[in-house]
């Protein structure tokens, strides 16, 4: 997929509107514009970022055009570096204009900071939400009034969240770290996202007939020196002072007839602007001297930002209240500009091949999106009438479905703006979650073909808009089936197949058959398995019944038999970016172990026949990982995944019903993936740890005879414990066990294997899973250590040990893995049974339509 061209336009802001010195801001209709064209035939591989940025505007001369430098670009690829991405594209043009001027007042750096965040967030396609962008931008930028203004647009109120010590101290990351200066170590680049919702916004109303004149000094003031100047402490009766303010002005400013002398006070402030008067001259009497009285249509004036530009809030008589502020400033021997502006009412926007509205949405994007539509007001509070709601693309989908997800948007009709994007936020949501879209598009559109019954409610005197909702949806591919033969040294061969039916019912629920059929010994099997996933009425919760049937061969190595058979019923929540998922359910199961040999263990005899298994079963899966490939989820390469599994489970014999046992089992398993060298070295921590609690058994006094012999913990063979046979590092299974290691992954050498450099064609390809990213050859190195046994604290001494090299392909088709494993016993066992080093392979492949 190309990228160009596209483009981003960030309004310039005012900060603080007098009393709210951080907390409030307007987005102004003075725009910094910032066009991307992705060119590969343009060269830029000269440059270490692979891109070439042009500028003009305010500022021309002195702005830094080296990426690493710009404030624009370094802010891009900051949000880039912490989503795994260190370059822009080969032949990527960045060309900024800037009319904002640069540090006085008008949130030059906002703009810039905002651009930034948005050009990484479209380079990197992370469609991330506006809110989630301003969580970068906040790790910039550190008080939200100018970037939360200049990115939703509007009047902005905002408040920093309270967060959690660990959130304050990832928040508070030297500045150098995010934007690295030439004296920043390359390991001390800061890699890791920010926390989540650093800030909370609110958009407030504003009555349109106030417009703003901004008078511009011809001098600048820096942020930094501005706050300098401010106390650490302040009097109580002068934060009482802005905070009795604040609370009216907000309102004040959204009233049908603007009562001047009322904004006017409202706008006075003692917590920044007498401080700052020392750096602005002629600040105290443009604050004093300019009043209503002497400027008829002037409702407040203040300063904008940290200054020195001055913001006059009016109605009418703009040329003569920019005239006496000129004047004033002028016996001080300053220059001035001024500007008439308006409100920016959408915020940041961008075009082109920006990310879709559909992918991401706020409520402020939606009201964004509506307000295009000139007829349909951006009030919230703006009477609607809902005459419809469509789907478009959703007809392999029944109607109850979509009622079920549509509900409540569309029982009622009668609506204010802003309940009715509730709704359909609401709606969006459930739509998202029921998994089985890959875009969502919706917009809100004028209906007056259609008439509103009499009975609907009139708000201030208001009529209401008759306004239908569309959604436009797309399916993913609903029907998939996979196959996969593998091959290893191990097992011999083994047979996967799966049938996946993303519609059952026409109604989004879940139907899946595989087998999994291994015809060699030392592990014939034929495991079959059907799961059933039904979405709730809310689509966060799943039902899930989940079957299987097994028939193993064991007598080559435990000379026994084993069948069983059952299920698991249970309720899942899954959140909306699928990072969490617990799951709680009831299992039943029947399983038989027969055919028993003579040369069996006796823990094994104590097995033989039927026993009935009763399980509570729990578990959470908490995963954030980034892969190579997005759409068949290969070879992990940042991030995280932790699962956590409990059961609590009663065994009891058929034949003997007062032979049972009950036992407690957890395990945890923790995986940490971290690249390097814009993916070149990828690391693998893996962690892996269980414990069984038994009550023991009224027939067996020894614990570990009370765990059934399928339910104890095994190491060894291929996947889970490499440089030894199946389950062999302790045959009879264990109670506890755990298993450690790291993993080193490097690309090869290219001298060795090159594959073809990504060009604009194949970005394309490299995007649908095809390209060379996703057929990834690596080199590995690993060591691991691991124990099973009854109890590892009485038996520390002992344990196994191994270590390994090898070449791994990973592709969506075809893996292999190729390894040389030296493997040990260590502690008092130092016997070589159930070792298997030296040279160790799988082979797999197969297909599945999954991707499409
Ligand atoms: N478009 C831009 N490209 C590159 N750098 C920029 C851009 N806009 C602003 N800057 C950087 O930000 C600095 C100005 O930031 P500063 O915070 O001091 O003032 P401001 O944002 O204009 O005012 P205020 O924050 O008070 O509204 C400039 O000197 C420049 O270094
Ligand atoms: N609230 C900020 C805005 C300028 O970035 C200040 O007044 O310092």
């Amino acid at each position: 997929m190309s990228l160009n061209p596209f483009s981003i336009k960030v309004p310039a802001s005012s900060a603080n509107i007098g009393p709210g010195f951080d907390v409030l801001g307007i987005g102004l209709n003075l725009y910094l514009e910032i066009k991307v064209e992705v060119d590969p035939t343009k060269d830029t591989s000269d440059d270490p970022y692979n891109a070439k940025i042009k500028y003009e505007g305010d500022g021309a001369e002195n702005v830094p055009l080296d990426l690493g430098k710009n404030l624009v670009t370094q802010t891009a690829l900051y949000i880039m570096r912490c989503n795994n991405i260190n370059k822009f594209p080969p032949g990527t043009h960045i060309h900024v204009t800037n009319p904002i001027p640069l540090g006085r007042g008008l949130g030059s750096s906002g703009a810039a900071i905002v651009g930034g965040i948005m050009l990484g967030n479209e380079i990197g396609q992370l469609k991330l939400s506006k809110e989630r962008m301003l969580d970068y931008c906040l790790l910039i930028e550190r008080h939200p009034d100018n970037i939360a203004a200049a990115m939703l647009g509007g009047f902005v109120g905002s408040y920093l969240n309270e967060l959690s010590p660990q959130e304050t101290q990832d928040k508070n990351v030297p500045l150098e770290t995010i934007l690295p200066k030439s004296t920043t170590p390359k390991e001390k680049y800061e890699t890791r996202p920010p926390p989540e919702k650093i800030g909370q916004y609110l958009q407030y109303n504003w009555n349109k007939q106030i417009k703003c004149v901004a008078i511009i000094p011809k001098f600048e003031v820096k942020t930094d020196d501005s706050r300098a100047v401010l106390p650490e402490s302040y009097t109580r009766p002068d934060i009482i002072f802005n905070l009795q303010r604040l609370a009216i002005l907000t309102t004040a400013l959204t009233h049908e007839t603007p009562n001047n002398k009322l904004i006017y006070e409202a706008m006075k402030d003692k917590i920044h602007q007498p401080y700052r008067a020392t750096l602005i001259p002629g600040l105290v009497e443009v604050l004093n001297c300019v009043t209503p009285d002497s400027n008829p249509g002037l409702c407040g004036i203040c300063l904008s930002g940290a200054g020195p530009t001055i913001l006059c809030l009016a109605t009418e008589g703009f040329d003569d209240i920019a005239k006496t502020v000129i004047s004033i400033f002028n016996k001080e021997n300053v220059e001035c500009s001024w500007k008439l502006l308006d409100l920016a009412y959408d915020g940041a926007t961008g075009q082109g091949k920006m990310t879709k509205l559909s992918d991401t949405f706020s409520v402020s994007d939606l009201q964004t999106k509506i307000v295009t539509e000139d007829i349909l007001e951006r009030s919230s509070s703006r009477p609607i009438y809902l005459s419809s709601v469509e789907v478009v693309g959703g007809e392999t989908f029944s109607t109850d479905f979509f009622k079920k997800l549509l509900s409540p948007l569309v029982e009622n009709s009668d609506y204010t703006l802003g309940e009715l994007i509730t709704n359909v936020n609401s709606s969006y949501s459930k739509l998202v979650k029921t998994d089985v879209f890959k875009n969502i598009g919706v917009s809100l559109h004028s209906d007056y073909a259609s008439k509103i019954p009499s009975d609907v409610k009139v708000y201030n005197n208001e009529k209401s808009i008759p306004t239908k909702v569309i959604f436009d949806v797309q399916a993913i591919n609903l029907n998939t089936g996979e196959g996969f033969f593998t091959f290893n040294n191990d097992d011999n061969l083994n047979v996967n197949l799966n049938y996946l039916n993303n519609n059952f019912n026409e109604n989004a629920e879940l139907v899946n058959f595989g087998v999994n059929y291994n015809p060699y010994k030392p592990n014939e099997h034929l495991i079959s398995n059907g799961k059933f996933i039904a979405n709730l009425n809310n689509p966060s919760f799943k039902f899930i019944i989940d079957l299987f049937n097994t028939n193993q061969n064991n007598q080559a190595w435990q000379q026994n038999m084993e069948k069983s058979t059952g299920g698991l019923i249970g309720l899942q929540y899954v959140n909306t970016n699928k990072s969490f998922a617990l799951l709680n359910g009831v299992s039943l199961a029947k399983r038989t172990i027969y055919d028993i040999g003579d040369g069996a263990s006796d823990d094994l005899k104590f097995f033989g026949g039927d026993y009935l298994k009763l399980s509570f079963v729990n578990q959470l899966v908490l995963s954030n990982l980034t892969t190579l490939n997005k759409i068949t989820n290969n070879f992990p390469i940042f991030g995280y995944k932790v699962l956590l599994s409990n059961e609590i489970s009663s065994n009891q014999e058929h034949e003997n019903p007062n032979n049972q046992s009950a036992f407690l089992k957890s395990n945890i398993g923790l995986n940490f993936f971290k690249s390097f060298w814009d993916n070149k070295i990828t690391t693998h921590f893996f962690n892996e740890a269980g414990l069984i609690y038994s009550t023991g058994s009224s027939k067996n006094e020894n614990s570990l005879s009370n765990i059934h012999i399928s339910d104890r913990f095994y190491l060894g063979g291929f996947n889970s414990f490499r440089g030894f046979t199946r389950n062999s590092v302790n045959t009879n299974g264990g109670s506890q066990f755990y298993k450690s290691g790291l993993t080193v992954f490097a690309k090869l050498p290219s001298f060795i294997y090159s594959p073809h450099k990504i060009s604009a064609t194949n970005v394309a390809s490299l995007e649908d899973g095809l390209g060379y990213e996703a057929n990834p050859l690596r080199l590995y190195a690993t060591g691991l250590v691991g124990n099973v046994a009854e109890n590892l604290l009485l038996e520390k001494n002992n344990g196994v040990a191994s270590a390994g090299v090898g070449l791994k392909y990973i592709n969506h088709w075809a893996n292999f893995d190729l390894g040389y494993f030296i493997s040990r016993r260590f502690g008092n066992d130092l016997s070589s049974s159930g070792i298997k080093d030296g040279f160790q392979f799988e082979v797999s492949i197969g297909g599945s339509n999954s991707s499409l």
